[in-house]
């Protein structure tokens, strides 16, 4: 017999009802003092005293007096009318509050049931029978059925995974362990079907589990466009396909088949489903989440079959794929900071969600919903977060979470200040992009880690209010933020005039601008105002101060204020934090345009939006043609003419973000794009190739082959991940910016 049962709780076989009102007595929920209820507050002689045990019997409490009750305890006093409580005493008397006392049967009455037929058994009940005095209950042992699933790997690359050498073309079988474990943790018994080389999935490995009587059959591979794909023919031919492909990411090639069969003639048709997981590891066990375990519950018997969704603050900006639904892996815990300032759940992704890259599900017990819409979600956005495993572990991590984070390298915390994004108006870009950089930079920062982000509207008040929470509750190391001027202690004018002076230099109504600068504790806090381009201009005339004016800062802080607590915790005191502001200041330098405008107090700005600039009107017309997975060519022209004739040779491609290293350059008529590096002109991390990947200009997707226009300023973004993005320049405007380190 194939389908086994499992033993899980007892449920009572007839309703059980209350003999006695609970509580069966007048009774107190505070200890106190009774009081004839027409009394009202006062003082009063106390007459009587009744404890726990000494129910108090013969006592009569009369008009202007109390007695002493304990929580409880009343049950025999004769009064006129009924009692009240109250607590405060001072020498002989009393002075009363009344207080509210618990009546006969508030909680339960008699005869009222208290277990129907069919209900469980668990502690609580049990504590619920003895308080009604049932100690015989007629019972029932609650079975409910296990599935039996039978699982097929399928593919002829595949060897065992005790496999100790592997040939060119193999690869051990990650799915056939994995799903026979998954089934076994979903209380499932399983039947090994093994490997099947492609062309051996046949009927007769149907025929085999049908006639073994499972309930489910799990393949995996073989379900895609290929030639050798043989898994979706059979299940049409075994059986009723239900559908053969579904909009999500990852898992889009599965297959879902119902087959109709008998185990013996005289035996009634059996349904057993059949799921055709898609051969990447991630995708296929992303699958058995999300389809297969449903079903084990719906056959075992349970009211509602769908896994436990929580909502969960991402810890990084998540970066949304724009056709299908997407189900990222992560580790979902309970923090006392969600990002928004409440206790809640946080998610911390796994990493690149590539289908093949199975350390992506290590430790996930999460997957989290994430919406079609090819934008970033920003860090501490809440976002639904489906349960795939026991979170008791994470949620018991609460204080090691809390010591671990306080452990960190350097602690950031990134606060956006955007009237649009905190209406919801908008969508936060500068806040995500800005923790991609320190994550993307961490080691180079000392291990920095962004472990708080929010977002605030431009209010003095409310910037103040996560300020301080940071800098003081949280203790974070680096704040990235506007600045107020309310929250400077020492104005830095000297470097308000250079900020002016640069600004001046593009436009006359910098003097309208209200710039601030200045010292807190032991951090230089830069406001500017103007667009991306000034901020640029003006953090170039800065950067020679900076390092100078920080270690003046570090000096005066110790001097100033040598018993305040500092910024950051243990030995690295303020050198640390600003030893890291000074780093992160020439690091943004590099990234200027994806990260100064963390500084400005301006709107948000998109990390891929267009800043033409005024000065220069030309615009570079591009082409991109896909050539492979890995890399993709850019086709350069002028504007003027129509197809590849004079080289756009005064612009360039500039790096301005990218996960690992990228390369900045010049654009010929051809520069080919790619993360291999004998195969690409400009080597990026990313897989640029690809449906999968994105080539955008200016928010913009582009499609393959067709001509685009750029004007300077513009953004090129590739992957759909692991962000690179350029900024498009004339060569000439950019020089200034490229400049290496002035240090
Ligand atoms: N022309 C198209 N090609 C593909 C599409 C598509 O829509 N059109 N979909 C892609 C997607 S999405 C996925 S996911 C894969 C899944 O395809 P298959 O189920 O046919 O999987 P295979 O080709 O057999 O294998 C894919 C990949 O996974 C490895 N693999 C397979 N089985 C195992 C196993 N048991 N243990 C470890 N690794 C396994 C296999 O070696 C391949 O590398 O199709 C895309 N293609
Ligand atoms: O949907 Mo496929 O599952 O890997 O991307």
């Amino acid at each position: 017999m194939a389908t086994g049962y499992e033993l899980l709780l007892e449920s009572v076989l007839e309703d059980i009802r209350s003999r006695d009102p609970l509580p069966p007595y007048p009774g107190s929920m505070k200890d106190g003092y009774a009081v004839v209820a027409s009394d009202g507050p006062g003082e009063y002689p106390v007459i009587a005293e009744a404890r726990a045990g000494n129910d108090g019997l013969g006592i009569t409490v009369t008009p202007g007096t109390v007695a002493y009750v304990t929580t409880g305890e009343d049950q025999n006093w004769k009064i006129e009318s009924f009692l009240e409580l109250f607590n405060h005493m001072e020498g002989s008397k009393v002075r009363v509050s009344l207080k509210k006392y618990v009546c006969p049967g508030c909680d339960i009455e008699t005869d009222a049931v208290v277990l129907t037929s069919g209900q469980r058994i668990g502690a609580s009940e049990i504590g619920l029978l003895a308080t009604v005095g049932v100690t015989m209950v007629k019972y029932v042992i609650y079975v409910y059925p296990t599935p039996t699933i039978g699982v097929l790997s399928t593919g002829d690359e595949l060897v065992e995974p005790t496999t100790g050498c592997l040939n060119r073309g193999q690869i051990r079988d990650s799915n056939w362990a994995m799903i026979l474990a998954a089934s076994l943790q979903h209380h499932c018994k399983v039947l090994d079907l093994g490997i099947a080389r492609d062309d051996e999935v046949r009927e007769n490995i149907m025929s085999t589990a049908i006639s073994a009587g499972v309930d489910i059959i799990i393949t995996s591979g073989g379900v895609s466009m290929g030639d050798r794909d043989y898994v979706k023919p059979l299940l049409q031919k075994r059986g009723t396909l239900h559908f053969s492909k579904v909009w999500m990411k990852p898992g889009k090639p599965l297959n879902f088949a119902e087959i109709h069969s008998r185990l013996a003639e005289n035996m009634p048709m059996k349904k057993i489903f059949t799921f055709g997981l898609p051969g990447n590891p991630v995708s296929g066990l992303v699958c058995f989440h999300i389809f297969v375990v449903p079903t084990i519950h719906r056959l075992a018997g349970w009211e509602n079959p769908h896994l436990l969704r929580v909502q969960a603050c991402p810890l990084q900006p998540l970066k949304t794929d724009p056709a299908r639904p997407e189900f990222h892996h992560a580790i979902v815990r309970w923090e006392l900071n969600d990002g928004l300032g409440y206790p809640g759940f946080v998610a911390e992704s796994t990493g690149h969600q590539r289908s093949s890259r199975i350390l992506s599900m290590k430790s996930a017990n999460a997957l989290l919903e994430l919406p079609a819409t090819g934008s970033v979600i920003a860090a501490g956005t809440s976002v639904p977060a489906i349960i795939i495993s026991d979170i008791s572990n994470a949620i018991c991590k609460i204080s090691s979470t809390v010591a671990e984070s306080q452990d960190a390298g350097v602690r950031v915390a990134i606060l956006t200040v955007s009237d649009t994004v905190a209406s919801g108006a908008g969508p936060d870009r500068s806040g995500p992009s800005a923790v991609s950089v320190v994550n993307s930079c961490s080691e180079r920062l000392g291990g920095a880690r962004v472990v708080s982000t929010a977002v605030v509207p431009d209010d003095v008040s409310k910037i103040k209010g996560v300020l301080h929470r940071w800098s003081d509750i949280d203790q974070m190391d680096l704040i990235l933020t506007l600045a107020t001027k309310e929250l400077i202690e020492k104005e830095t004018p000297g470097l308000l005039h250079v900020m002016m002076r640069e600004s001046l230099k593009v436009t006359p109504t910098a003097m309208l601008s209200c710039s601030a600068a200045g010292i807190r504790g032991s951090s230089l806090i830069i406001n500017m105002h103007g667009n991306p381009n000034a901020v640029a201009e003006c953090m170039g005339a800065l950067l020679p101060a900076l390092k100078h004016g920080l270690k003046q800062i570090r000096g005066d802080e110790r001097e100033n204020h040598p018993t305040r607590p500092s910024h950051t915790r243990g030995d690295r005191g303020c050198v640390g934090t600003n030893l890291l502001f000074l780093s992160f200041i020439l690091l943004l330098f590099k990234q200027l345009t994806v990260t100064l405008f963390l500084f400005s107090s301006a709107p948000t700005i998109l990390i891929l939006q267009v800043h033409s600039s005024s000065s220069n009107t030309e615009s570079l017309v591009i082409r991109i043609q896909p050539k492979s997975k890995h890399h993709l060519t850019i086709y350069a022209f002028s504007s003027t003419s129509s197809e590849v004739e004079t080289p756009p040779d005064t612009w360039l491609l500039e790096l301005v973000y990218a996960l690992c290293d990228g390369e900045s350059r010049h654009i010929g008529n051809e520069v080919t794009v790619g993360r291999l590096p004998e195969k690409a002109d400009m080597v990026i991390p990313v897989a640029t190739g690809t449906y999968l990947n994105i080539n955008i200009i200016d928010d913009k997707q582009l499609s393959a082959g067709v001509v685009a226009t750029v004007p300077p300023g513009s953004y090129l973004t590739f992957g759909d991940e692991h962000l690179a993005v350029f900024c498009v320049s004339k060569l000439e405007n950019v020089e200034a910016a490229s400049n290496p380190d002035p240090f």
